[in-house]
C-alpha cells in the first residue's frame, strides 16, 4: 500500500517532466500530443479578481502554505499559472521553495520567492501585462503544510485596467477554462461571504462547467466581514447553491493584518478560535477553516488520483503505441548522442568518397565525360577563337602603328609583335576557365547524384564547398599557364623567321628585277603586315597546342586528384567542427522532419518513465 505522499508526488513528478517538454495541456491542430498533463488530477483555484470585494483567493493560498509569499498589488498580479506543489517535511525541519526553473536554488526567504514569481512572470509576459499559459513550478518543503498540489490561476475579471490588452478579459477566462474544463480536474471556487453567492464569479464558472458539483469545493472567505446580525449559513450548509462537497467556510488575516505582518501561524490560531467560539458556525468548526481545508483537499486528491490511474495508464499506453508507430514512419530514429550521429555521418561520407573516386577513375560512369572535356570541348573551343579577327590587316596595321608611336619601327616591329601575340595570348583565358568550369560540375553532378541516393542536403553543400575551393585553385593554375605564355615569349621560334622572312622579298626580286629596292617598298606595304600577322599566328598556335596539353594537367592535378585526394579530409574538418544539432542536420535535410522526431522520440521517453513510475506504486497490483 502506498502512502498520499508518493501518489501526489508522483503526479508532481510527471506534471514536472511535462512542463519541462512544454505540455501544459491545450495543444490543438493535427500534429498534437495526447496532453499528459490534462489527463493528470490537479486542483485549479479560481476566484474573482480585483472589483470589490475581492475573494480573498491569495490568502486562501498563503494560508493553505502556512507563509506570506505571493505577489499583491493592483492589476492582474497572477498572469501565469502557478503550481503550487506542497511536500510535507519532518517537524522541526527548515522550510524551503524551490523553483523548476531555478533547480538548485534553495530559497529560505519567502519574500524572494514573491520577487522571483514576478519576475519570471515578467520574463514570459514582459512589462506588458500579457498573460500566459506556461505555468511557473513552485515547490514548498515545510512541516506545516499536507502534501497537495493547487494551480493558482488569474483571477477571473470584468474589466481590463490600464496599461492590459483589450482581449485580457476573455483571454483569462478562455485560459482559467482550458483547465476547469477537463474532467480531471478539481475546482476550488473562492467567493467572499460579503457578496452575493449567486453573482459569484467562481461559482458561475464552476455551475456551467460542473452542473452537478461533482468536482467543486465552495470555499466562502471574509465570514468575519459580514454585516452584524447577517450570517452564511444559507450558504456553508449547502442551500443557497449545493455541491456534492460541503463548503469550507475560511477567516484570512485582514488588510490591517497583513500591514501589521501578522504571522501566519498566529492566523492560523486565530482562525480556529473563531470557529470554535463563533455562535453561528460553532456546530460546523471541525469543518471549517484553512487547515482544514488543506487536508480535505489532500485526501480527495489523493482520492481522484487512485480512482484514475488506469485511465491514465490507459493514455499512457496507448500513447507509446503511437508515438512508435509515428518514429517508424519518420524512419530510423536518428541516434541521439552526438558520438553515434558522428560515426553515421562518417560512414555515410566513407561510402560517398569511395563512389566518387571510383566515377572518377573509371568503373562507374563519369570519368570519361571528364575525358570528353579535355579532348573534345577544349580543342573546339581553341580553334573557335577570334585569331582572324585579331590579326586581319587592318587590326595589325592599328597595333604595330600604336605600339611605334611617333617614330615607325626600322626593321622588325619589336613592340608590335608583343602587343599583337599578348593580345593573342589573352584570349586563351576563356577557354581555359571554361575547361575548369566543365570539370568542376561534372564533379558536382556525381557528388549530387551520389548525396541524392543519400538524402542529405548537408553533405551535398559540404561537398559542393569543397569542390567549389577545388575550382577556385584550378583556374588559378590554368591563367597562370596563360599568364607565363605572355610573360616570356620563346625567342628561338622568332630566330628561325628572319630566313623565312627574306623568302617572300627574293621571288619578288625575281619578278621585278628592275625595282630600285624591293625590301625597302614593301617595309611598309601590306605585305609586310600579313608576314607579321602570319608570324604572330604561327607563334599562337604553337602556344595554343601547348595549352591544349597542360590545361587538362592542371585541372586534373587540382580538382581531379584534389577531390579524390581531399574530399574526405575536407568532410572530416568540415564535421569535426560541428556538434550536436548541427550533426543532425547532416543527417537528414527536412528540420521539420527532425523536430518531429526528436520530440516524438523525447514524448515517448517521457511516457515510459511516466509509466515506469506508476508501475512502481505498490497498489496498481
Ligand atoms: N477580514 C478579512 N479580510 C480578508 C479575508 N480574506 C481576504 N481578506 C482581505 O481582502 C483583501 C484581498 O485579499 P486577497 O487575498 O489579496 O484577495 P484576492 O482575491 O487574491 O485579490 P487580489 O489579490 O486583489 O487578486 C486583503 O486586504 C485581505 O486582507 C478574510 O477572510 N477576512
Amino acid at each position: 500500500m502506498t502512502t498520499m505522499e508518493s501518489l501526489i508526488g508522483l503526479v508532481n513528478r510527471i506534471q514536472r517532466a511535462c512542463t519541462v517538454l512544454g505540455d501544459y495541456g491545450g495543444g490543438t491542430g493535427d500534429n498534437a500530443f495526447n496532453s499528459l498533463w490534462e489527463a493528470l488530477p490537479t486542483v485549479a483555484v479560481v476566484g474573482g479578481q480585483v472589483i470589490s470585494p475581492s475573494s480573498g483567493k491569495s490568502s486562501v493560498l498563503e494560508s493553505i502554505v502556512g507563509r506570506d509569499f505571493l505577489p499583491r498589488g493592483s492589476g492582474i498580479v497572477t498572469r501565469r499559472p502557478l503550481v503550487l506543489q506542497l511536500h510535507k517535511t519532518e517537524e522541526g525541519t527548515e522550510e524551503y521553495a524551490e523553483f523548476l526553473h531555478l533547480p538548485k536554488r534553495k530559497f529560505i526567504d519567502f519574500a524572494l520567492v514573491r520577487k522571483e514569481i514576478q519576475d519570471e512572470t515578467d520574463r514570459i509576459t514582459g512589462k506588458s501585462k500579457q498573460i500566459s499559459p506556461v505555468p511557473i513550478h513552485l515547490s514548498i518543503f515545510s512541516p506545516n503544510v499536507v502534501n497537495l498540489t493547487l494551480i493558482d490561476l488569474p483571477g477571473l475579471t470584468k474589466v481590463a485596467v490600464e496599461g492590459q490588452p483589450e482581449t485580457i478579459v476573455e483571454d483569462i477566462e478562455s485560459m482559467v477554462r482550458t483547465y476547469v474544463d477537463k474532467p480531471n480536474c478539481i475546482i476550488l471556487a473562492i467567493s467572499p461571504a460579503n457578496q452575493d453567492i449567486a453573482t459569484s464569479d467562481a461559482i458561475k464558472l464552476a455551475k456551467e462547467v460542473d452542473p452537478t458539483g461533482e468536482r467543486t469545493f465552495g470555499v466562502l472567505t471574509k465570514l468575519d466581514l459580514m454585516d452584524k446580525g447577517t450570517n452564511a449559513l444559507e450558504v456553508l450548509e449547502g442551500r443557497s447553491y449545493k455541491l456534492q462537497h460541503p463548503w469550507v467556510g475560511i477567516v484570512n488575516r485582514s488588510q490591517a493584518d497583513i500591514n501589521r505582518n501578522a504571522d501566519m501561524m498566529l492566523a492560523r490560531r486565530k482562525e480556529r478560535e473563531y470557529f470554535d467560539t463563533s455562535p453561528d458556525y460553532g456546530h460546523l468548526a471541525s469543518k471549517m477553516g484553512s487547515e482544514y481545508l488543506a487536508k480535505l483537499l489532500s485526501k480527495h486528491l489523493e482520492s481522484v488520483i487512485r480512482s484514475r490511474i488506469p485511465s491514465i495508464l490507459s493514455l499512457i499506453n496507448k500513447s507509446i503505441e503511437e508515438l512508435e508507430r509515428e518514429l517508424d514512419r519518420l524512419g530510423k530514429p536518428v541516434a541521439v548522442d552526438a558520438g553515434a550521429q558522428l560515426y553515421t555521418i562518417l560512414e555515410m561520407c566513407r561510402a560517398f568518397d569511395k563512389i566518387f573516386k571510383e566515377h572518377l577513375d573509371g568503373g562507374r560512369p563519369g570519368g570519361d565525360r571528364i575525358y570528353g572535356v579535355f579532348d573534345n570541348q577544349l580543342p573546339a573551343a581553341l580553334k573557335k577563337l577570334p585569331f582572324d579577327r585579331h590579326l586581319s590587316l587592318q587590326s595589325v596595321k592599328r597595333i604595330v602603328s600604336e605600339a611605334d608611336g611617333y617614330q615607325p619601327h626600322l626593321i622588325a616591329p619589336e613592340q608590335g609583335y608583343r602587343r599583337l601575340i599578348e593580345g593573342a595570348l589573352g584570349y586563351f583565358r576563356g577557354p581555359a576557365e571554361a575547361s575548369v568550369d566543365a570539370v568542376s560540375s561534372l564533379c558536382l553532378e556525381r557528388a549530387c547524384k551520389e548525396v541524392n541516393c543519400r538524402n542529405s542536403v548537408e553533405l551535398a553543400l559540404a561537398a559542393n564547398t569543397s569542390l567549389e575551393k577545388f575550382r577556385e585553385e584550378s583556374k588559378k593554375s590554368v591563367i597562370r599557364l596563360v599568364e607565363m605564355e605572355s610573360a616570356y615569349l620563346t625567342a628561338e621560334f622568332f630566330r628561325k623567321l628572319p630566313q623565312e622572312m627574306e623568302r617572300p622579298a627574293v621571288a619578288n626580286s625575281k619578278n621585278q628585277a628592275a625595282s630600285p629596292s624591293p625590301a625597302a617598298q614593301d617595309l611598309y606595304g601590306d605585305g609586310h603586315f600579313r608576314r607579321i600577322a602570319s608570324n604572330v599566328s604561327a607563334y599562337v598556335s604553337m602556344v595554343s597546342d601547348t595549352l591544349r596539353n597542360t590545361i587538362p594537367k592542371a585541372c586534373v592535378y587540382c580538382q581531379v586528384r584534389q577531390a579524390k585526394l581531399a574530399l574526405l579530409n575536407y568532410f572530416y574538418s568540415q564535421i569535426s567542427k560541428r556538434e550536436g544539432k548541427q550533426l543532425g542536420l547532416l543527417l537528414d535535410e527536412d528540420p521539420a522532419l527532425m523536430g518531429r522526431r526528436l520530440e516524438c522520440a523525447q514524448r515517448l521517453e517521457l511516457y515510459k518513465k511516466a509509466r515506469d513510475e506508476i508501475d512502481a506504486v505498490a497498489w496498481v497490483r
